[in-house]
């Protein structure tokens, strides 16, 4: 399969207007597709933002020409309601033909807890994400009214009026090994985060593949796509640094614990030493070192990149690509 890069415009780390523009750029450069981080609190406090990522993907799907846009993940289970979630991809596909796509998750208190107050165990809302993926599915495709009583959704002859042409493609984010298997099973195609390059390889890729065939899928036609986040710049220290921002996501308390407080992940990103961002995200002096970091990954099984840009100067971390993408892709 052939090589993809995307750009990841964050919309908690920019605001919305200068991660639309970074979106234009990234697609000028010859990235293949945008994917936008759907947030309520972010990752960090100090100069954060959450804008609202579907707000954002219609805005700039209409100021760009081809490439391929979806959420980098859209959590369907608490805080939104699957059939709301369907209704709107359904809608941003028909107006965008062959361009928009959702990645699901099952969430992180950052975002749900806020506004519901809940935050039910890990197998419960992996539970509840295939349920929402389940109706999701039944409301794009059916051409009928769809009633469905399940364990934590009810719909009472739901119909979506407004439906794309084709399928939306579906991504789901596994992290873990279950959480793998499940987008294996439930969609087409895999969405990961940057881990060691042994563990998408012998775990992550693996269990995605056992659950593919489980539901009678070809694991060969789907992507193994996966964000992570990098840094370029001529002083490496400095290009390490810039990623302060992501530090929080690499502390495994905050997925388990009931962490909603941007500021309390501020914490604990600000304590994350430089060997450890080092080893988790792609940090460069050039674009030699780039294509070297992006390769480790491809060697790794991963084939959509979703390439999230904390570099100090962003608009170099978008251009210096020219170079990059037709050495990763031929
Ligand atoms: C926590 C792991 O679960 P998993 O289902 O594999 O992954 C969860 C993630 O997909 C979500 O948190 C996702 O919403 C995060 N996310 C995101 C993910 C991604 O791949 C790319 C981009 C994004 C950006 C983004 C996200 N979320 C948003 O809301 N918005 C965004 O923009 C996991 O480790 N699962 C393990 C099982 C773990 C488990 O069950 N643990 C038990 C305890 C076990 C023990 O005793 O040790 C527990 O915690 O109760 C697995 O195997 O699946
Ligand atoms: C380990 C990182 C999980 C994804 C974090 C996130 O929400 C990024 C937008």
């Amino acid at each position: 399969m052939k090589t993809q890069m995307g750009y990841f415009a964050s919309i908690e780390q920019y605001r919305p207007m200068d991660a639309l523009e970074q979106a234009v750029r990234a697609e000028n450069v010859g990235f293949d597709s945008i994917w936008v981080d759907d947030h309520f609190h972010p990752w960090y406090h100090t100069n954060a933002q959450t804008g609202q990522a579907w707000a954002w993907m219609g805005a700039a799907l209409q100021a760009t020409k081809k490439a391929f846009f979806s959420t980098c993940i859209t959590c369907p289970i608490m805080r939104y309601n699957p059939g709301v979630v369907a209704q709107t991809f359904a809608t941003l596909r028909q107006m965008y033909p062959g361009r928009v796509g959702i990645a699901v998750g099952a969430g992180e208190a950052l975002n749900e807890v806020p506004v519901t107050g809940e935050w039910p165990s890990v197998p419960v809302r992996q539970d509840m994400t295939v349920e929402a993926v389940e109706v999701m599915q039944k409301l794009w495709e059916s051409k009928e009214p769809v009633s469905f009583k399940g364990k934590y959704y009810t719909f009472d002859k739901a119909f979506l009026y407004t439906k794309p042409d084709d399928k939306v493609p579906l991504y789901f984010s596994g992290m873990g090994p279950k959480g793998a298997q499940l987008a294996g099973k439930h969609a087409d195609h895999l969405m990961t985060v940057s881990a060691p390059p042994s563990v998408l390889k012998n775990v992550t890729i693996p269990n995605f593949e056992k659950g593919a065939r489980e539901a009678g899928k070809d694991p060969s036609k789907m992507e193994h796509a996966m964000l992570v986040w990098y840094s370029v710049d001529a002083d490496y220290d400095k290009a390490i640094e810039a990623l302060r921002f992501w530090a929080g996501c690499l502390v495994p308390a905050m997925f388990k614990y009931k962490v909603s407080d941007a500021k309390e992940v501020e914490l604990h990103a600000n304590l994350v030493g430089h060997d450890m961002m080092k080893d988790n995200f792609m940090v460069a002096t050039d674009a030699e070192g780039m294509i070297k970091e992006i390769e480790r990954f491809k060697a790794a099984g991963i084939n959509h990149f979703c390439l999230g840009n904390s570099s100090p100067n962003v608009n170099l971390g978008i251009d210096i690509f020219k170079e990059i993408i037709p050495a990763v892709t031929e």
